[in-house]
Order: structure tokens, then sequence, then C-alpha cells
């Protein structure tokens, strides 16, 4: 069941469509990923579902129900223009912004406290905001979004700023938080990150939703027919085999064994590939290789100019 819609959503800022009939579904406790180019229209969508601009026209949905400004307190949203006091204390601004989500002192300090420590941050607590590197704010401001348990977590280029460590414990905290039953939309240009978190996307780009799907389905949806085996074996005869039928892309050494890429024509398939190579060689392994959604988002944008 679809936890949040946007339907027909248009909104238009002087002159500029910034959004032009765009409709979304994120499925309830799912990772759902909007992607686009810049200026595509995501932070537009994500203001309007967070009440801070409204659509020209079209409506949003929770629990297939209009949302009210009530449903605000539900929603936790970290926004891309993050923005911390510089002069407060981080402590002390971070236990002000959980009291006005309506935490007690007393849960706010317990949770902070855990997730300070969680995040291995406790020696922040008495340094002003402007002490903290860029990232380091961004760690405060990633707990005080999540603290008071959201139903709907809603992160604006969430990993922009962190190194590969904080990204990564980032990332394993958004895997949690979806572990505990929240739905999470994310906007984000790092597609490595959307093949590892997200179950659903849309791709809008010039204001217009054009890809919608799961993840898997739609790397499936624009697979190349490759096809990588790792075996041990004669190189050469192995390739003249293989050339006479189907191209070689690549070949190299792959997880100790050697390896080729092997692009096969419409209609063929990997049983056919093992036929003809399995007297030539001792086969390891033998996998499709699916695009990336960096080769996607590029080849559907790039379609749709
Ligand atoms: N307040 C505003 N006034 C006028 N135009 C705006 C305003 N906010 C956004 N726009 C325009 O709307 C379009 C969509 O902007 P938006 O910020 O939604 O893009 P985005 O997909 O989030 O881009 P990015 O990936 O670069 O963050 C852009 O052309 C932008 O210039």
């Amino acid at each position: 069941m679809a936890f949040l819609e946007a339907k027909d959503v248009v909104k238009q800022y002087a002159g500029h469509l910034a959004l032009d009939h765009v409709s979304v579904s994120v499925p309830e406790n799912t990772i759902f990923g909007l992607l686009g180019p810049n200026g595509a229209g995501k932070t537009t969508l994500i203001r309007i579902i967070n009440q801070i601009t409204g659509p020209d026209s079209g409506s949003i949905l929770i629990n297939n129900k209009p949302l009210k400004s009530s449903d605000i307190a539900r929603i936790g949203y970290l926004p891309e223009e993050r923005g911390l006091y510089k002069k407060m204390k981080v402590g002390e601004q971070a236990l002000y912004l959980a009291q006005l989500k309506d935490l007690s002192r007393r849960d706010a300090l317990k949770k902070l406290k855990y997730w300070f420590e969680k995040f291995e941050i406790q020696a922040w607590w008495d340094k002003k905001v402007e002490e903290l590197s860029k990232g380091m704010q961004q760690k405060v401001q990633f707990i005080v979004t999540i603290l008071h348990n959201p139903q709907l977590l809603i992160f604006d280029e969430p990993f922009s700023g962190f190194d590969p460590i904080n990204a990564s414990l980032l990332k394993d905290e958004i895997l949690n938080l979806k572990k505990e039953g929240a739905t999470i939309i994310f906007s984000t240009h790092n597609m490595s990150s959307v093949e590892a978190l997200c179950d659903h996307i849309t791709l809008i780009n010039n204001g217009k939703a054009i890809l919608n799907g799961a993840v898997h389905d739609i790397r499936y949806q624009y697979r190349e027919n490759l096809i990588k085996l790792e075996y041990s074996g004669d190189t050469d005869k192995l390739k003249e085999t293989i050339n006479n039928s189907y191209e070689i892309i690549e070949s190299g050494p792959s997880n100790g064994f050697s390896s080729l890429l092997v692009k096969m024509d419409e209609g063929n398939n990997m049983n056919q590939l093992l036929k003809l190579v399995m007297n030539d060689c001792e086969i390891h392994s033998c996998k499709e290789v699916l695009p990336g959604m960096d080769d996607v988002f590029i080849k559907v944008v790039n379609e749709n100019k």
C-alpha cells in the first residue's frame, strides 16, 4: 500500500514550470529515491510534501487521505540547506530542536544521549556549532531529524559532505530506520547509494516524472545482454570460440580467475554461451551484468532531452 502519494502536482515559479503534473507513489516501509539532474524539481516536490510551499494544483496524500498540517509532526525532514544556529552549543541546540518536535526535555535528553554515544560524538555536546565541520554539523542534524521517531523520513542529499566512513554509517542507520518500520524518501545524485538502499525510485527531469519503478526491475528493463564468465583455461582459444558468435567487451582477471564480459545478441541467453564454452575451459561462475543506476540515469535523461 502507498504510504505517501503525490498526485498530478503542478508548481510554477515566475515563468518556470518546476513540476509539470508529477505523480509519485511511495510504498509503506520502503526506501524511495527521488532522482533527477540539477534543477529537475526534486527539492520543490519535497518542499511541497513538507508544506513549506503549496502546489498550484494536485494533491499530497498520506495513507490515502489528503495531507494535513497536523501530519507534519509525523515527518522528519533533513533539508538540503542545512541550518543550525552557529553561536549556540551543540547539545543545547539539539535539545531545543528536539523539544520543538514535542519531545519532553527528559525524553529528548535520553534519546540524544543514546545517539551521541552511538555516533561517538559525546565530546561535541558543549562545543559551539561554529566549531564543527560541515560533516560534523550534518551528523547532529541527522540525529535531530530522526529523534522523534517519525513515520516518514525525508532526506535531501543526505550523503553530501560525508566522508566514506560516515556515509557508510549513515547508510546503515537508514537501513535500520526502515527495519524499524519507517518509510524513507531521499533525493540524491549518488547512484551507488540508490543501488545499495532504494527499493523504488522516480526520476524527474525538467519537472516531469520520466521513470518510475522498483530499482531491480528498472535495471533489468535496461539490461544489455552482458554476461560475465569467470573461468580457468586457455584464454586465446576461448576468445576464438566466442568471437565466432558473440562480441567480447572486456577481458581480465576477476576474483583470482580469468574473466570475459560477453555481449549476447538479442534473443540469446546464458545457456547458449555456456554450451559454447564448456569444453574449452573450467567455468567458475557465469552471471548476467545489469547496468548500474548511473548508466540508466544518463540514458533515460538523454532520451528525454
Ligand atoms: N523559490 C524559487 N523561485 C524561483 N524558482 C525556483 C525556486 N525554487 C526552485 N526554483 C526553480 O525550480 C526548478 C527546480 O528546482 P529544484 O530546487 O526543485 O531542483 P532540484 O531537482 O532539487 O535540483 P538540485 O539537484 O540541483 O538540488 C529550478 O529551475 C529552480 O531554478
